[in-house]
């Protein structure tokens, strides 16, 4: 595999292990992927945005920064609230992508509205990770384009103020994220949108509804009634207030942990309502043994004191693939986790990295076309790679508290969506309650 880690100093750690089941209560950053689309939606809408507890990680601060270098404002009010105010879009611009796909995706699209050339670059496995459909796609509905081979980083939008739009076709089985960074800027577009996929199954379903729902909320007209295709018209966006929910994807390992000890986590500031994925979470982690429920004071998870293997497609809820399979390997029972071809293609080649580092640490795992079949064995410490991938290292901090001496390469990897996630996780694991 190759090693296209960031550049940045690796911080190793050492996973602390648990002597007692966990009982916490925590208050975690909010959505990054709530957190993006609202950046990006405020920067075209007609009047100001407030983001209520958005997440300040390198994902959203290198949005706000891209949406910055082309000429919106964006600024942080306070540490619970940031400021968005529309401009006129601009460049010359350079956006660093980082290893952000809700950046490398979201903000092209809007680059074709700025008035002079925009670059984008980004962290080595940036430049890997797919883009060539929707440069292919933009291109089709106007833009000038420069792109490496395969429609990868680097690559400048030739922006000049303004974009057709009208009909496209895509193959968007590489990432929903495509499709997100087509509709998001849309309604801006002289004709609007009509985004058609063609292939095998577009992954990430909660992400387009998420995107779909937040269009309405700013204003935007949407049709997502035919499978398969979204119609935005073009039209006027209202700002507005955003309220970011907390990351459910970023819960994850806290809620595992639980499990993994048989103890309780509790997620403060849970909505009634929400537009991330938790009925698939709620019962992915009862199949595995443990017990979710909603109450007045934000979303708890139990363990039960066992761990079941589980046999799912997690093609709506890829990001959860590496915590899952963590669990996975501490179960009492094979699992087989289906339907993730695509997160090959995410921070690293998530199926290849997680066999590998499991297998190292004593795992029977192997990969799939689309997924890992996991059989539990008795694990031994040792090193684990992390290849700058946030979700990765959450993988290793679970497996850590029942194994001791899983090494982790590098912990600030987690920084992508969660700079406390180590703070946090070992405040944990100590025993600190309420955090
Ligand atoms: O739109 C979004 O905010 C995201 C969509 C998903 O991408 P893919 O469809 O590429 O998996 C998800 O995995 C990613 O973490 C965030
Ligand atoms: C796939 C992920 O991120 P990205 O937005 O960079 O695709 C992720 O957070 O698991």
């Amino acid at each position: 595999m190759a090693n296209l880690t960031a550049t940045r100093p690796l911080q190793p750690w050492t996973a602390p292990t648990a002597t007692d089941p966990v009982e916490s209560t925590l208050r975690l950053p909010g959505s990054k992927s709530l957190t993006a689309r609202a950046l990006v939606l405020s920067a075209v809408s007609d009047g100001p945005s407030t983001l209520r507890h958005p997440l300040r990680a390198r994902d959203t601060e290198l949005m706000a920064a891209g949406l910055r270098a082309m000429g919106a404002h964006a600024s942080i009010v306070d540490d619970e609230r940031w400021l968005v105010r529309p401009r006129p879009l601009q460049g010359p611009a350079h956006v660093d992508v980082g290893l952000s796909g809700t950046v490398m995706r979201f903000v092209p699209p809007l680059a074709g509205l700025a008035e002079g050339p925009v670059t984008f670059d980004g962290d080595p496995y940036a430049r890997v990770r797919p883009l060539g459909p929707l440069v292919g796609a933009l291109r089709s509905i106007g833009l000038r384009i420069d792109a490496s081979d395969g429609g990868r980083l680097p690559l400048t939008v030739y922006g000049t103020g303004q974009v057709a739009g009208g009909e496209v076709v895509i193959d968007a089985s590489a990432s929903s994220q495509f499709v997100s960074g087509l509709l998001l800027g849309a309604a801006r577009f002289d004709r609007g949108i009509v985004v058609r996929h063609e292939g095998p199954p577009v992954p990430s379903a909660p992400h387009l509804r998420m995107t779909v729902q937040m269009l309405l909320a700013a204003g935007a007209a949407i049709d997502d009634s035919t499978p398969n295709v979204w119609a935005v018209e073009p039209g006027r966006l209202s700002g507005r207030g955003w309220d970011i929910e907390p990351d459910l994807s970023g819960a994850v390992p806290f809620f595992a942990a639980a499990l993994v000890t048989g103890g309780g986590v509790t997620l403060l500031g849970w909505p009634r309502s929400s537009l991330q994925p938790v009925d698939t979470l709620r019962t992915l982690l009862q199949q595995m043994g443990g017990e979710v429920t909603l109450g007045t004071d934000g979303l708890t998870v139990r363990g039960t004191g066992v761990i079941h293997g589980l046999d799912a497609d997690l093609s709506d809820v890829s990001e959860f693939t590496p915590v899952l399979a963590a669990l996975a390997v501490l179960a009492d029972s094979p699992s087989r986790l289906r339907g993730v071809a695509h997160i090959r293609n995410h921070e690293t080649d998530r199926l290849a990295a997680l066999a590998r580092e499991l297998n190292a640490l004593g795992a029977d795992v192997n990969e799939s076309t689309d997924g890992l079949e996991i059989r539990p064995r008795l694990l031994r410490g040792g090193a684990f790679e992390t290849y700058a991938d946030h979700r990765m290292a959450h993988a290793a901090a679970v497996i850590g508290l029942a194994v001791p001496g899983i090494e982790l390469s590098d912990v600030a990897c987690t920084s992508k969506t969660m700079p406390e996630f180590p703070a946090l996780w070992s405040t944990m694991v100590a025993g600190g309650g309420r955090q």
